[in-house]
C-alpha cells in the first residue's frame, strides 16, 4: 500500500520535441514547463495536435525528448519511478481475445503485483465500475465504453505513485464519468499527482484543481480554474428598468448581447463610470456586475 510519503510532485522543465528534419520539421512540443502537484488533479486541454499526447509520452519515457526533462519528487525521474506510475496511453493496448479478469491480472503481474492481490483489487474495481458480470468475457465482446473502463482499471491498480492518463474520459457515459472521477479523487486523496488530457472542457473545469491549456506545443494558460477566469476578458451584465438598446451607442462599450432591459457588455478602461452615469440619468439600474467567463470562453480566447 502506498502512502503520501511515497508520492511527490511531477514537474516538466523546458520540454521540447521536434519531429522530422529540415523544412518538414514539426515542433510538436515547444518549451513546455509546468508542475502537477502531489494530491491534485491537473487537466490538460488543447485542440487536436496541440502536443498533449507527445508531452505525456515524454513524461512516461516512451518518447525521447529533443531537450528538457521531467522530475518526480524534485529530482530527475527514473525508470523505477515510471514503473510505479499508472499510465493510460492514447493507443489502447488490450488483447481482444483474452478474458477481462485474466488480462488485468496479467497486466498487474507485469507491474509487480502478486496474482492474488491483483485479482482481489481488480474484482473490486470491476464491481465499482459495473463490470463484475463481464470478468470472464473476452475484451472484444465489450462495448467501447466498457473496454475503456478496463483500460482505466489497468492504469489504477497497485496504488500507483502518479497517474498520467491520455483521454481517460473519452467514450464514457455520465455515470461512468462520475465513477471514474471518484476513483481519481481517491488517488489524489492519498497524495498522488494525477495528470489527464481531455477535450471535454466542462469536465476539466468541474474536476480539476489545476489546468493547462496547450496551443501549438506551447503552454498558453496554467493555473487554477479561478485564476484562469481572472485572465479572460471580463464582461459585465447591466440590467435597467427600461430598454437597454441605447447602450450600443456609448463610446468604449462593446455590446455582446442585448435582450430587452438586459445587456452583456465589454468595457474599455474608463467606460464603466460613464456608462453607469448615463444609465442612472435614464432610470433605475437593477444590476451592474462582472460576469466570470466560462472555461470555454477563456479557451476560445487563448487557444483559438
Ligand atoms: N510520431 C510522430 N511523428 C511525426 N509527427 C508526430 C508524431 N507524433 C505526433 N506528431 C505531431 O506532433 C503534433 C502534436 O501531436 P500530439 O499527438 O502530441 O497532440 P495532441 O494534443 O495529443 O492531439 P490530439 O488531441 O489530436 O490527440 C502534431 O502535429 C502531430 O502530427
Amino acid at each position: 500500500m502506498s502512502t503520501a510519503q511515497q508520492a511527490g510532485d511531477l514537474e516538466v522543465r523546458s520540454l521540447v520535441r521536434v519531429f522530422g528534419t529540415g523544412d518538414g520539421a514539426v515542433r510538436a512540443v515547444d518549451d513546455v514547463s509546468f508542475r502537477a502537484p502531489s494530491g491534485l488533479l491537473t487537466g490538460f486541454v488543447g485542440g487536436n495536435g496541440a502536443g498533449k499526447t507527445s508531452t505525456m509520452r515524454m513524461m512516461m519515457g516512451v518518447l525521447a525528448p529533443t531537450s528538457g526533462e521531467t522530475l518526480f519528487d524534485g529530482r530527475p525521474i527514473t525508470a523505477a519511478d515510471r514503473r510505479a506510475f499508472g499510465y493510460m496511453p492514447e493507443e489502447r493496448g488490450l488483447y481482444p481475445k483474452q478474458a477481462v479478469l485474466d488480462q488485468l491480472v496479467y497486466l498487474g503481474r507485469l507491474r509487480g503485483i502478486p496474482a492474488r492481490a491483483a485479482r482481489a483489487e481488480i474484482l473490486g474495481h470491476l464491481e465499482r465500475l459495473g463490470l463484475a458480470d463481464r470478468a470472464k468475457d473476452p475484451v472484444e465482446k465489450l462495448s467501447l465504453g466498457n473496454q475503456q473502463r478496463v483500460q482505466i482499471i489497468a492504469a489504477l491498480m497497485g496504488s500507483p505513485r502518479a497517474l498520467i492518463l491520455d483521454e481517460p474520459f473519452s467514450g464514457l457515459d455520465p455515470a461512468a464519468i462520475d465513477g471514474m472521477a471518484d476513483l481519481l479523487r481517491e488517488h489524489t486523496a492519498r497524495g498522488v499527482p494525477v495528470v489527464f488530457s481531455s477535450h471535454q472542457l466542462d469536465l476539466v473545469e468541474r474536476l480539476c484543481e489545476r489546468l493547462l491549456i496547450l496551443r501549438h506545443g506551447r503552454v498558453v494558460a496554467d493555473g487554477t480554474p479561478a485564476e484562469l477566469a481572472t485572465r479572460g476578458t471580463v464582461r459585465h451584465r447591466l440590467v435597467l428598468s427600461g430598454d437597454a438598446g441605447w447602450v450600443r451607442g456609448v463610446p468604449g462599450v462593446r455590446t455582446l448581447d442585448i435582450d430587452g432591459s438586459a445587456a452583456l457588455i465589454e468595457l474599455s478602461d474608463d467606460a464603466g463610470g460613464r456608462l453607469l452615469r448615463s444609465a442612472l440619468e435614464r432610470g433605475d439600474v437593477h444590476e451592474f456586475s462582472p460576469v466570470r467567463p466560462s472555461l470555454t470562453e477563456i479557451y476560445r480566447e487563448v487557444a483559438a
